[in-house]
């Protein structure tokens, strides 16, 4: 028998993306909820209660309802791509690469958070650094980020290619998240090991997907003889041996005179570049995404897979 596969938000912009990823799928069963019917809490239940794998795409609160709705159902498994479970202790954050035990933890788990697409850049930059001992206790981390607008699902897709939305947002760039209390620092500082929350300033820019996620350092302020090349061989260590996650070499990196924010859109890879002079005071880490890729429904689709693995 196939696997039942339901995704609760299908018809949002992240559901949408896995089912794109899914189709000509024939190893699966997908359940479908017709879009009209997308709000109906009862053909939802029972979708979710037929499901072997319910990938939840849905605002916070709906993933916490729709995750009440299976809870006399011990069979059924989840994938929420919100924000709702990331740092709850009993389910498996479902970043593969963060650790080499990552893989097992996602394939084995009843419950499994989608890691947010910011987080994903910035965790990927920074637990290496930690678990390498690199990344000093208490060292003041901050993330700079700048997300393609489907970041902000529907609406702010709406807001930005409707001309007649009326609350239009015509900037070619902008800040947001100014009270700097966004809802993903919480995740970025428990799966990034880190003892202080980070500053966390993201923005989005007028294009539809991609993603560039910066972690300035200096070089001074860590553990001590740290280079560009320890950092990039660390980072290196890390990565090897998958090919999510690509470290780009520091000859590549110092040839390069500017990052494009969508080179990886479409795709579901993440690429890691070191950037500095050696020899200077400095280092910018840098991770290159799909917001919509890695970020979101490819991680998805992914952490799909190993589950069914099992
Ligand atoms: N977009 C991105 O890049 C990323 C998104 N995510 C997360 O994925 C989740 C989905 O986001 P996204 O796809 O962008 O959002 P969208 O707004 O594009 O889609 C959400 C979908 O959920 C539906 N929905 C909302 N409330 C309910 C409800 N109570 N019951 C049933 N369906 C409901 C919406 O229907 P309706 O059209 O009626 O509103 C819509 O179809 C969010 O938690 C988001 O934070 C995570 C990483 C990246
Ligand atoms: C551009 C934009 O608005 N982005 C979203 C994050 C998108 C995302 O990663 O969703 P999760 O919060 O579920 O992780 C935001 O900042 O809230």
């Amino acid at each position: 028998m196939k696997p039942k596969i339901f995704i609760d938000g299908e018809h949002g912009t992240t559901g949408l993306q896995i089912r794109t990823r899914m189709a000509g799928r024939s190893d699966l069963e997908l359940l479908s909820i017709p879009e009209a019917e997308r709000r109906n809490a009862a053909m939802r239940e029972d979708l979710l209660n037929s499901a072997d794998i319910a990938i939840l795409c849905l605002p916070d609160d709906a993933s916490r309802e729709a995750v009440a709705m299976v809870a006399g159902n011990n069979r059924v498994r989840i994938i929420d791509t919100s924000t709702a479970h990331r740092v709850a202790p009993d389910w498996a954050y479902g970043f593969a690469e963060m650790d080499k035990t990552q893989p097992a933890k996602i394939r084995d788990a009843r419950h499994v958070s989608n890691p947010g697409c910011y987080p994903t850049g910035a965790i990927g930059l920074i637990r290496p650094l930690r678990q390498a001992g690199i990344l000093p206790d208490g060292y003041p981390v901050t993330v700079n980020a700048v997300s393609g607008y489907t970041g902000g699902g529907k609406q702010m897709i709406a807001q930005i290619e409707d001309e007649n939305h009326a609350d239009r947002i015509s900037a070619p760039h902008f800040l947001y998240g100014l009270p700097l209390k966004h809802k993903h620092v919480p995740e970025m500082k428990m799966h990034g090991l880190l003892e202080r929350a980070p500053v966390f300033s993201p923005s989005v820019g007028k294009f539809a997907q991609g993603m560039i996620v910066q972690v300035p350092l200096y070089l001074d302020d860590l553990a001590a003889g740290t280079t560009l090349e320890s950092i990039h061989a660390a980072l290196a260590v890390h990565y090897a041996g998958q090919s999510i996650v690509d470290v780009v070499p520091l000859a590549e990196s110092a040839r390069l005179a500017r990052i494009d924010a969508t080179e990886l859109a479409g795709m579901d890879t993440m690429k890691l570049f070191v950037f500095g002079t050696p020899g200077g005071a400095h280092v910018n880490l840098v991770a290159l995404l799909d917001n919509l890729g890695k970020g979101a429904s490819g991680a998805a689709v992914q952490n799909m897979d190993l589950m069914l693995s099992a």
